[in-house]
C-alpha cells in the first residue's frame, strides 16, 4: 500500500480511495491501528471500523462514527484526518500528552463511512442522497433514514412513515444493515462509554434527546461538557457553535444513533454538527476541510479526556 505521507487530506475522496487509505493507515502503524468489519451494507459492501488500541482487552471505548448521511461529506473527511491525527500524536510522546493518556486506558473505534451505499450513490448519481439504499417494499421510494431506525423512541414524530420521505424511519427499528452492524457491535462489546455521531451541517454540539422534551438524567453535565467543547472549538478560529439537547437546539428527531446509545448505558453520548450554517451547506468547499477538522479536533479531545477521567 502507498504510505499515508502521500494521502491528500484537503480534498473529497471517493469510497475506494477511503478504503485504501484506510489500509495504508494500519500498515503504516500496526501496533496501533487495526481495521474491523462489523458487517455488510444492503449492497453487500464492507463496514470497517479502524479500531486504535495500544493492548488490553475489552479496555473502555468510546465510538465515533461519521458520514451516517452520505451526503455529509465533511464528515467523512473530517473523519479520516482526524484519525490520521490520533495515530500521529502517540509516537510524540509530550505533544499530544491527552492522546497518549487516553490510549494508555482506552480504545477508539472509528466508522468512517458508516452509509457506503449512500456514499457511493452521491459520487455515481446524486449528491444530495442522504439516507441508505435499501428498496422499500411497495413503494418506487429508496432508502430509510439511518439517522430515524435506531430503537429509541422509534416511528413516533420525530421522523416519517412515508418511504419517499428524507427521514423516513423504516420499516422496523435496526431494520438497517447499517444500523443493526452498530447496535450489534456495541452491544457485545459492552463497555462503549462514548458514542459520538458526526454530522454537518449547522454548527451545534448536542446531547439527548431528541425523542422527547424531558430533559435526559445527565442533562446538566452534559451541557457543561458541550459547553466547553464549543469554546475549545471556538479558540481555533472563532466557529461559533450552539449546543445543548437535541430537541432543544435543532428539531424532534426520534430513532437517532445518540438517543439509543444514551438509554443503552452509553452516558457521554453527542452529535456534532460541523460546518457551516448554510452558505455552502453540504457541498462546504473543499478548501474548508482542514480548517473545519483542525478546530473539531480540540473539541473531540475535550470529551474523551473527559471520559477518562470520569
Ligand atoms: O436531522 C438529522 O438527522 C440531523 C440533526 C440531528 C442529528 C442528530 C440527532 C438528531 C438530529 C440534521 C442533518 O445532519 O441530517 C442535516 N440534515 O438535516 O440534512
Ligand atoms: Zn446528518
Amino acid at each position: 500500500e502507498r504510505s499515508t505521507s502521500t494521502f491528500d487530506f484537503s480534498s473529497y475522496h471517493t469510497l475506494d480511495e477511503i478504503y485504501n487509505w484506510m489500509d495504508t493507515l494500519v500498515d503504516d502503524h500496526p501496533s496501533l491501528v487495526s481495521k474491523i468489519q462489523i458487517g455488510q451494507s444492503y449492497e453487500n459492501r464492507p463496514l470497517y471500523v479502524l479500531k486504535f488500541s495500544t493492548g488490553g482487552s475489552k479496555r473502555p471505548a468510546i465510538w465515533l462514527d461519521t458520514g451516517i448521511h452520505s451526503r455529509e461529506w465533511i464528515t467523512q473527511a473530517t473523519g479520516i484526518w482526524t484519525a490520521n491525527k490520533v495515530t500521529t500524536c502517540p509516537g510524540n510522546y509530550g505533544r499530544d500528552p491527552s492522546v497518549t493518556a487516553i490510549l494508555d486506558s482506552m480504545d477508539i473505534f472509528f466508522e468512517i463511512v458508516t452509509n457506503p451505499d449512500g456514499f457511493a450513490f452521491t459520487h455515481s448519481s446524486n449528491r444530495m442522497w442522504r439516507k441508505t439504499r435499501s428498496i422499500n417494499a411497495g413503494s418506487s421510494c429508496v432508502g430509510v433514514d439511518p439517522n430515524r431506525n435506531w430503537d429509541a423512541g422509534f416511528g413516533g414524530s420525530g421522523s416519517s412513515s412515508n418511504p419517499c420521505s428524507e427521514t423516513y424511519h423504516g420499516p422496523y427499528a435496526h431494520s438497517e444493515r447499517e444500523v443493526k452492524a452498530i447496535v450489534d457491535f456495541i452491544r457485545s462489546h459492552g463497555n462503549v462509554k462514548s458514542v459520538i455521531s458526526i454530522h454537518s451541517y449547522s454548527q451545534m454540539l448536542m446531547f439527548p434527546y431528541g425523542y422527547k422534551t424531558a430533559p435526559a438524567p445527565d442533562h446538566q453535565e452534559l451541557n457543561e461538557l458541550a459547553k466547553k467543547a464549543v469554546s475549545d472549538l471556538a479558540a481555533v478560529y472563532g466557529t461559533k457553535y450552539t449546543y445543548g439537547s437535541i430537541v432543544d437546539t435543532i428539531y424532534k428527531a426520534d430513532g437517532t444513533t445518540i438517543d439509543w446509545a444514551y438509554d443503552n448505558g452509553v452516558k457521554y453520548s453527542f452529535t456534532f454538527e460541523l460546518r457551516d450554517t448554510g452558505r455552502y451547506g453540504f457541498l462546504l468547499p473543499s478548501t474548508q476541510i482542514i480548517p473545519t477538522a483542525t478546530e473539531t479536533w480540540p473539541a473531540l479531545l475535550n470529551i474523551m479526556a473527559y471520559v477518562l477521567e470520569h
